[in-house]
C-alpha cells in the first residue's frame, strides 16, 4: 500500500482510517461537517492530529501513536499537494508565475521553470490564460490553473479538496473529464460530497460519518 492513515483529531470529532494502493485515487465523502477537509489538513501537514499515524510510499507523514516516539514531518518535506476548496493563486503573480512557483522553488532556472509551466497548463487546457492575473478569471479557469499548480510540485499524493464545487452546471463535465485524466495513475484523495462524482473519479471510497 503506498498511502496508510490512521488519524484522529479529538478537537474535531474527526476519525479516519484507509490503505490505498499506488496510482490509486481515494474518493472522501460524507455529509457537511464529517471532517473530509479536516483529513485532507492533516494529510497536507496543516493541522497535527491528536494520534494515530500515516505513511506515503513507506516514508513516515506522522506517528503520534502512543507507543511510538513521536514523529511530525513538516508540510513542505511531505511531497504532498493540496489544492483546496478556493483556488488560493497568488494574486500578484500572472498564471504562467503561480504555475512556475512550485519549480522555483525546487531551484529551477526561471526559464526552465517556466517551460515547464507552460506545459503543465498545456495539460489542463489553459495555456491561453497564461499572461493574465488571477483576478481575470472565472471560478473555473482558476481551478485549473490551481490544478495545473499543483501537478506542477510533482507530488507523490495529490489532495483535492472539492474540485468541482467552483464551476456551473455547463463548466462541471469538462472539468470532470479532465481529473479523470489528470488522475490516472497517481495516488489522490479527491473530497466530494457529490455521489456522482466521487464515482467518476475514485477507485475507492471512504465515507466519514458525523
Ligand atoms: N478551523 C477550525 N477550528 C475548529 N473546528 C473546526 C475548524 N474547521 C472545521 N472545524 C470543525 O471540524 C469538523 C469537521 O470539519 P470539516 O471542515 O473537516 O468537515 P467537512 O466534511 O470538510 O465539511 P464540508 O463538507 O462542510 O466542507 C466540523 O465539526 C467543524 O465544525
Amino acid at each position: 500500500m503506498t498511502l496508510i492513515f490512521d488519524l484522529h483529531v479529538a478537537s474535531r470529532g474527526v476519525q479516519a482510517a484507509c490503505s490505498l494502493g499506488a496510482g490509486r485515487t481515494l474518493g472522501l465523502t460524507g455529509p457537511n461537517g464529517c471532517g473530509k477537509s479536516t483529513v485532507l489538513d492533516v494529510l497536507a501537514g496543516l493541522l497535527i492530529p491528536s494520534c494515530g499515524h500515516a505513511s506515503l510510499q513507506g516514508r513516515t507523514l506522522f506517528n503520534l501513536d502512543d507507543d511510538a516516539r513521536g514523529t511530525w514531518v513538516a508540510p513542505h518535506r511531505r511531497a504532498v499537494t493540496l489544492m483546496a476548496q478556493r483556488p488560493l493563486l497568488f494574486p500578484h503573480l500572472s498564471v504562467l508565475e503561480n504555475v512556475a512557483f512550485a519549480q522555483r522553488s525546487r531551484g529551477l532556472t526561471r526559464r526552465a521553470a517556466r517551460e515547464a509551466a507552460m506545459g503543465w497548463l498545456r495539460e489542463v487546457g489553459a495555456e491561453r490564460f497564461a499572461s493574465r492575473q488571477p483576478d481575470a478569471l472565472s471560478g473555473g479557469q482558476a481551478q485549473r490553473v490551481a490544478l495545473a499548480r499543483a501537478l506542477a510540485a510533482e507530488p507523490e499524493l495529490l489532495l483535492l479538496d472539492e474540485p468541482l464545487a467552483p464551476v456551473d452546471a455547463a463548466g462541471k463535465e469538462d472539468l470532470r473529464e479532465l481529473l479523470s485524466r489528470v488522475l490516472e495513475g497517481r495516488t489522490a484523495v479527491v473530497v466530494s460530497h457529490d455521489p456522482a462524482d466521487v464515482e467518476h473519479l475514485a477507485d475507492e471510497v471512504l465515507t466519514l460519518g458525523v
